[in-house]
């Protein structure tokens, strides 16, 4: 699709765009127009290393999902051409909606006179998802408790399980949203330190997370929380062939989402330095510093799990994988549900580009393909790292979640006031269920007819 709202410059194709995301040549396409952002890069407010990893690619939904409009003047004088193509849906800009809602917010915050990234309460999750790993990792190896208490360092495994997802949720996700302090440090401080207890790499998360759920929620193909091989293991969506199998993933799905750890494990490290491609997104050149990190991540990861255990505690190998493979799968099950309940049901939406890859207002459908659930509930809020107003984390991901419950009625007022569906339901179980029911319906032989015509959309 060739793009027009650019004025002047050199015309620059996606290919030249792609060789261009490196420490000495990083550039990056924005509403059709190409900047060089090489020297910018240093003074990037968000940091450099968010800025490399994103360039390189027509980013302008990601830029647009984390920036004000206006970020973009500040690279006016860097534009070095304009784009002929792009190969990603577009959305429309600065659509009155969005105006209200980032008035809306913007005048809470002048309200209470806080910056949207200022949250020092959140210390308190981070340092329980801290403890709570450390604490239970001790019960798990302690040879004086597993001798005198059998269950005891059982419990703890699950117990290790959900420090494990909670870690994730907190400071893992705020630090890859830059929504907790206005520091690059501590953002790449929270996320290393997760890496390196987790063995996961959050550059892939960012790809996958930053790069694709967030600006392309449920768009099929674009948002990797829901891009389907065909065949796959499972049916979410009804551009996919039906396989007579998929009758049964409501069942076989959910010790299946208690794999995913292992599945990340096995292939991440392949997706970030061997393919360099997560499900379709394109990973830029590692700088040589990612590599170091790369290391350390994996040799701590190793230190912890395997080294400590068996050589300083002296737990036997199997016991090891047995006690981490009962941990990992509540870590597992317990974020699969969590994202699965946010969005993968009937009664979101399911945005999909038209025949010239437009779509509708972003802002829209973020609120659309979100389902929040059990509003008020301080106990669901924590256990959830504030995910249950996930209308609210989509429109606004740099915002700390610590705000999330008080912009919620503000959002769903400007929402009503322009017609826009905002998805509530009751508790997590509800969240759960649709999901289920989703599953069971996506699972049903369609008809031909619907088939049919489905394959043909997607040709
Ligand atoms: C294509 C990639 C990106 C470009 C071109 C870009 C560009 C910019 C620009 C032009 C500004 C405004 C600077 C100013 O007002 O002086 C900015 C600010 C900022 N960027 Fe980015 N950025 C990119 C990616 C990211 C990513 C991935 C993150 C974090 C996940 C991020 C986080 C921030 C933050 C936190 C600020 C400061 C905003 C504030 O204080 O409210 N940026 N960026």
């Amino acid at each position: 699709m060739a793009v027009t709202t650019a004025k002047s410059g050199e015309r620059i194709t996606l290919e030249q765009l792609r060789s261009a995301g490196t420490s000495d040549k990083a550039w990056v396409a924005i509403r059709g127009k190409v900047y060089d952002v090489t020297e910018f890069a240093d003074r990037h407010p968000g940091g450099k290393d968010f800025l490399l990893a994103t360039v390189a690619r027509d980013a302008t939904a990601m830029f647009e999902s984390l920036h004000d409009p206006k970020a973009i003047k500040v690279l006016a004088k860097r534009q070095v051409g304009t784009l002929v193509e792009t190969n990603v849906p577009q959305y429309p800009q600065e659509t009155p909606f969005q105006q209200d809602i980032r008035k809306s917010v913007a005048e809470y915050f002048k309200r209470i006179g806080k910056h949207p990234r200022e949250a020092p309460w959140m210390l308190l999750p981070y340092a329980i998802s801290f403890g709570t790993y450390f604490v239970s990792y001790f019960v798990m190896f302690s040879q004086k408790i597993s001798r005198e208490y059998t269950t005891l360092p059982w419990i703890a495994a699950l117990v290790h399980g959900w420090s494990h997802a909670i870690l994730g949720l907190y400071p893992l996700h705020d630090a890859t949203h830059a929504s907790f302090t206005r520091s690059p440090l501590v953002w790449n401080f929270m996320r290393r330190f997760h890496d390196m207890l987790s063995g996961l790499n959050s550059h892939i998360w960012i790809h996958e997370h930053v790069m694709g759920h967030h600006p392309f929620t449920n768009v099929v193909d674009h948002d990797p929380d829901v891009f389907p091989g065909n065949p796959d293991i499972v049916r979410f969506h009804e551009s996919q062939s039906w396989w007579s199998y998929y009758s049964w993933q409501s069942y076989y799905l959910y010790p299946l989402y208690a794999q995913m750890a292992w599945s990340r494990w096995s292939n991440e490290w392949y997706q970030l330095l061997v393919a360099r491609n997560y499900k379709g997104i394109p990973i830029n050149p590692l700088q040589l510093k990612e590599y170091f990190w790369t290391g350390i991540y994996l040799l701590s990861f190793i230190l912890i799990h395997i080294v400590i255990p068996y050589y300083f505690l002296h737990f036997s190998l199997l016991r090891i994988f047995v006690i981490y493979t009962c941990s990992n799968s509540f870590w597992s099950l317990y974020l699969m549900l969590v994202f699965q309940g946010n969005h993968v049901n009937d009664e979101v939406a399911w945005p999909q580009p038209d025949e010239n890859n437009q779509m509708e207002d972003w802002a829209k459908l973020q609120v659309e393909s979100s389902m929040d659930f059990a509003h008020g509930s301080w106990l669901t809020t924590f256990m959830t790292g504030s995910l249950n107003y996930q209308a609210v984390h989509h429109l606004f991901p740099y915002v700390s979640q610590y705000y999330y419950p008080a912009l919620a009625p503000i959002i769903q007022e400007v929402c009503a006031k322009h017609d826009v569906k905002y998805h509530v339901t009751g508790s997590v179980f509800e969240a759960m269920a649709l999901h289920t029911t989703r599953l069971a319906n996506m699972g049903k032989e369609p008809d031909n007819a619907e088939q049919f015509s489905m394959s043909k959309a997607k040709l």
